[in-house]
């Protein structure tokens, strides 16, 4: 019991801090974006709806059970669903992150990219921290069809950007779902800044050479 109870406030105090950065380096603003992480007994930390990442209170942060029942906390994210469909879809998620970080918003929005993957493989850091984004259908904030959308994309990929609206990272930990998703407002950013320059993305071999699994 103990140790459970030392795990939840260390995972508690992790949201907030990862909140608190993301926040105050512009990663998303207002009380837009949403942050989740598991606990080792199957439970969901979320944050709650409503909420600035910027200022988020450890202890009113909203927990669902394993079975995914609301169990205690402020009223959660209404992108609740959101977060727990990426950890059904894909096996060993430890947390999600949603932001409306603005480059890759902005990725978002334009027409005519490939929705299968919308971003060349333009650094080695890309492919190894996020290597496919695949495009989402646009659905409202908190239409629970999203699930389905997102779900079925996230089966291959564990970052999605949501059409017209912003990207969700999943990673085997908290650190790892943010720097996924620094990494992929960054390669965003970089992306537009040489829209209309040639450009030399790595080749399918470099890209195969950084994701080969390690003997
Ligand atoms: O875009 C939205 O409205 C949500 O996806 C969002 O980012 C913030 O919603 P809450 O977490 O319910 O505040
Ligand atoms: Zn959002």
């Amino acid at each position: 019991m103990t140790a459970i109870i030392s795990e939840t406030t260390r995972v508690r105090d992790e949201i907030a801090a990862v909140g608190k950065s993301l926040f105050e380096r512009g990663f998303t603003f207002g009380s837009t974006g949403n942050i989740s992480a598991r606990l080792s007994n199957g439970d969901l930390l979320m944050t709650p709806t409503n909420a600035s990442l910027g200022a988020l209170d450890p202890g009113r942060l909203s927990r669902f059970s394993a079975e995914g029942v609301f169990v205690d906390g402020d009223k959660p994210t209404k992108e609740a669903f959101l977060h727990q469909c990426m950890y059904c879809a894909r096996q060993g998620v430890g947390a999600v992150v949603h932001l409306h970080s603005t480059h890759a918003v902005a990725v978002s929005v334009i027409d005519g990219l490939d929705p299968e993957d919308l971003l060349p493989p333009l650094t080695a850091y890309y492919v190894m921290r996020v290597g496919k984004l695949p495009l989402a259908p646009y659905f409202a904030p908190g239409d629970v069809a999203l699930a389905e959308a997102v779900r079925e994309r996230a089966r291959t990929s564990h970052a999605v950007l949501l059409a017209n609206h912003g990207p969700v990272v999943a990673g085997k930990s908290l650190r790892e779902a943010q720097y996924a998703s620094e990494e992929l407002e960054e390669t965003a950013k970089l992306f537009l800044m040489l829209r209309g320059e040639r450009i030399r993305p790595l080749t399918t071999d470099q890209r195969n050479e950084l994701t080969k699994p390690s003997e």
